[in-house]
């Protein structure tokens, strides 16, 4: 089997791949992905790629002849508006102000990037969405939560396996898509592909 590893800094992402016995090192991406999509599955899955495909190049330049690369990439998209990771409080206040009492959707992208001695890279990407319902928030609620310092580091303002579980109604879909990776699929679509 070859080396496996995933290009993120996401201490979510590491958990989630260690939790189904993959064995993996981490190289995370340097770089600032360059967006050029508007739709929210197609900017998971662009940016997913830009993330596999940059500490592809990087091995590559290395010397390493046989590897297999993860990058992810996590939005929350309602209405039409696609959120990333808030900016400021402000911006996170602003976030879970319109998620609060709705329905919203939380798309991760993922691409494998898998190389093998003598061969040029093979790129496979796929996105997952999942359905989140979350309970009213009252406005005291959501500056509460903001100042907990929770939302910063994640889409959408908040973590669904944190503090913000109380605000959770339902899900419809896969769970560990919403924390980052839906490592059922990756798991599956590694497994088609004899990457193993
Ligand atoms: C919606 C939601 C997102 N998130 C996280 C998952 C992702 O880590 C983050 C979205 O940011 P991303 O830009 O997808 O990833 P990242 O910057 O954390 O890591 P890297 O690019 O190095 O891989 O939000 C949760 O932890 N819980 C949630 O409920």
């Amino acid at each position: 089997m070859n080396r496996i590893i995933l290009a993120s800094a996401s201490p979510r992402r590491k958990e989630l791949l260690k939790q189904i016995g993959i064995e993996y090192e981490v190289i995370p991406c340097q770089k600032e992905e360059k967006m050029t999509k508007s739709l929210p599955y197609e900017i998971v899955q662009e940016l997913s790629y830009q993330k596999a495909e940059e500490v592809c190049s990087l091995l590559t330049k290395q010397g390493e002849e046989a590897f297999t690369v993860i990058g992810a990439d996590t939005v929350v998209s309602f209405m039409d508006m696609v959120m990333g990771k808030p900016k400021s409080g402000e911006d996170a206040c602003e976030m879970l102000n319109r998620l609060q009492g709705n329905v919203h959707q939380v798309y991760t992208g993922v691409t494998i990037c898998s190389k093998e001695r003598n061969e040029p890279a093979i790129f496979y990407t796929f996105y997952e969405k999942t359905d989140v319902s979350m309970y009213p928030m009252s406005s005291e609620e959501v500056c509460a939560y903001v100042e907990s310092g929770e939302p910063m580091d994640k889409a959408g303002a908040y973590g669904i396996q944190g503090r913000c579980a109380a605000y959770i109604q339902g899900i419809c879909g896969d769970y560990n898509n919403v924390v980052g990776l839906p490592v059922g699929r990756l798991y599956q679509e590694m497994k088609t592909r004899n990457l193993l």
